[in-house]
């Protein structure tokens, strides 16, 4: 075969395989059980992406991660149904460990311990533990279900999920109050009374309810009161500065409005399509990890209150529910996403493809803004919080680091243009690039062959410093319109056209603008809050919008019922500015709606 470019070769694969980048599939509200946060503070925090990676790891079979440390209430309690049944359903006689067992090993060579009523024997895990095995060593023959069960799916311990190197012993048999006592974590005063201010503050919130939560912010507000300094540490935090967190939404207050009046506005459809899937408002959830450090039910809140509501969810890659467990919760015929991170071993990557193909899930985003973590300062900081800050400060740092490095240990730092020939081999779904953050990335992705892009940042969570979303979306308008759908190609700002026909309300298209020759869809993440930035994203070209940290907080505070009060609000915010702009439908909606303000 000649030498081509790989764009070259890329259109030769599309021309060969044309469904291989067309195929698309067409396509109750409840309360948690236990809204009372219950999550633990000290664990190895780390300046990567995640510090526990618990779908990723179970996907790719290298799972079982925890940073035990805090007291159960009770021993041998609160063991999950799922975790339950399925240990003992097989019909196979389960062995029972006596807490005195347990409690002996605490001086040998070996170490066991006790997760949800079950014996776990992790000697041989140690060396493989994403966090380090020395949280493990300094929670020898202890219970850790407590800080276990918030941060992994809970069918991560069945036995087909377990690890080769953890071997399930059997079930814990306490025999009195003292071994039951000498099983408990150590706790801090701290965190006992970070506990309790936890439990008040969300009866108090109970009182009022989520009536008092008009805008998103609110839900950020109560979010911080709502979880632990660990949980706030790990969704608030951004690399160094956070200064691209910052700008991320101080980059919408720099785009104007240009509304028009005297249009009639009673009626006004917000709905939209993203990738072919129907969605009430032009928004997605952006994948965000582990969501169960903020509420018991995690992810799974999240896809109920989509469902509820009609707009998609994105999965993350370290979601802290198993994809099974997301899917099960999922109605008939909901599109969900999936965000990829590509492990090095291909062949592991391979396996969590065809699973996400199996699952039904509707399109997969694959990030690409994080070869390696950022360093994330908060979390650091928290970490020095619960454990006696020392004066090695700087080699605790490194400490967190070399857990980020574990745990990306996984996630293939080397991925590159090329690689998404072989991406695109393993799926029919569409393949969208999140993380793109300069026009030329954007053009790439175009030229590789992806469905699109999400222009990204991470949430500002990566490289500080780093462009936001809205504005590579500008560097777009400006260097490579070609990429836009023609009618988003003109001018932002008054309009030539516009202004010798007033009547009109979106210029019309002009007729040498061409179309792309496939479809090639535009998202922008990152610092949206209001309404107001989803409609001036739109203006300028997005397709839509995802939010991140705005959805973990909504599930933080109100499970399932948050996160549908949030996408009410979203609703009624961008209906209201569609209204005020003199728009009824987001098909409407045209750059020449928005001006950007020079400083
Ligand atoms: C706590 C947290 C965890 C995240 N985890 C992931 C992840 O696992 N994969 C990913 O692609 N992006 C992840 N992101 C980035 C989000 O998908 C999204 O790009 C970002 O949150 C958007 O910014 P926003 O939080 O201002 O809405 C995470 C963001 C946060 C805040």
């Amino acid at each position: 075969m000649p030498n081509f470019s790989p764009f070259r070769k890329a259109v030769l694969n599309l021309r060969a395989n044309p469904q291989s980048f067309l195929s698309r599939r067409p396509l109750s509200s409840q309360t948690s059980s236990s809204s009372t946060n219950t999550i633990n503070q000290k664990f190895i925090i780390g300046a990567g992406l995640a510090i526990s990676v618990p779908t990723y790891l179970y996907l790719t079979r290298a799972r079982l991660d925890y940073q035990p440390d805090t007291v159960p209430d009770k021993v041998n309690s609160d063991v999950p149904d799922q975790v339950r049944s399925s240990q003992s359903g097989n019909g196979k006689q389960i062995a029972k460990i006596s807490a005195r067992d347990v409690l002996d090993k605490k001086d040998s060579n070996e170490f066991w311990v006790v997760i949800n009523g079950d014996v776990y024997n992790v000697t041989e895990f140690l060396d493989e533990h994403p966090g380090g095995r020395e949280i493990i060593e300094s929670n020898k023959s202890k219970d850790v279900s407590y800080i276990f069960n918030p941060r992994h799916p809970s069918d991560q311990l069945n036995n087909e999920n377990l690890p080769p190197s953890v071997k399930h012993l059997g079930k814990l048999e306490i025999n009195n109050e003292e071994e039951k006592e000498k099983l408990k974590l150590n706790i801090s005063k701290s965190e006992t009374d970070e506990k309790e201010l936890i439990k008040k503050k969300r009866e108090e919130f109970e009182e009022k309810g989520l009536g008092q939560i008009i805008n998103m912010r609110d839900f950020e507000k109560h979010a911080e009161e709502l979880c632990s300094k660990v949980a706030w540490g790990y969704y608030a935090s951004a690399a160094d500065d956070e200064i691209t967190k910052e700008s991320n939404n101080s980059d919408y207050k720099k785009i104007r409005f240009r509304p028009r009046v005297l249009r009639p506005v009673k009626e006004v459809d917000s709905s939209t399509k993203i990738l072919g899937y129907d969605s009430t408002i032009p928004l997605w959830i952006s994948p965000a990890a582990m969501a169960k450090l903020g509420h018991p039910d995690g992810e799974v809140n999240l896809t109920k209150g989509a469902a509820a509501t009609g707009i998609i969810q994105c999965i993350s890659s370290f979601a802290s529910c198993s994809v099974e467990e997301i899917t099960a919760a999922r109605t008939n015929n909901q599109p969900l996403f999936f965000q990829l991170y590509v492990n090095s071993k291909r062949h592991l990557a391979k396996e969590v493809i065809s699973k996400i193909n199996r699952l039904g899930f509707n399109a997969i985003l694959l990030t690409v803004d994080a070869p390696v973590g950022g360093k994330r300062e908060r979390d650091i900081r928290v970490k020095g919080e619960f454990e006696a800050p020392k004066s090695d400060a700087y080699d605790k740092q490194g400490d967190t680091k070399g857990v980020a490095e574990a745990i990306f240990s996984a996630v293939d730092p080397d991925l590159n243009w090329k690689d998404l020939k072989w991406i695109r081999e393993q799926t029919k779904l569409p393949i969208i690039i999140k993380g793109v953050q300069t026009v030329e990335d954007a053009v790439l992705a175009y030229k590789y062959g992806a469905d699109g892009v999400v222009l990204s940042n991470h949430g500002g969570r990566q490289l500080d410093t780093s462009a936001t979303g809205i504005s590579t979306l500008l560097e777009i308008r400006k260097h490579a319109p070609f990429l836009l759908r023609p009618e988003y190609r003109i001018p932002h700002g008054p309009s030539k056209e516009l202004i010798k026909n007033p009547d009109l309300l979106v210029p019309t298209t002009p007729i040498n603008e061409k179309p792309l020759d496939r479809k090639f869809s535009i998202f922008v993440d990152g610092g949206i809050w209001r309404g107001t930035d989803v409609v001036k994203a739109l203006c300028l070209g997005a397709e839509a919008v995802g939010v991140g940290r705005g959805f973990l907080f909504a599930q933080t505070v109100g499970g399932v019922d948050g996160t549908i009060h949030a996408v009410k609000i979203f609703e009624s915010e961008i209906q209201l500015a569609m209204r005020l702009l003199g728009v009824n439908k987001l098909s409407d909606l045209r750059p020449s709606m928005v001006e950007i303000v020079e400083n």
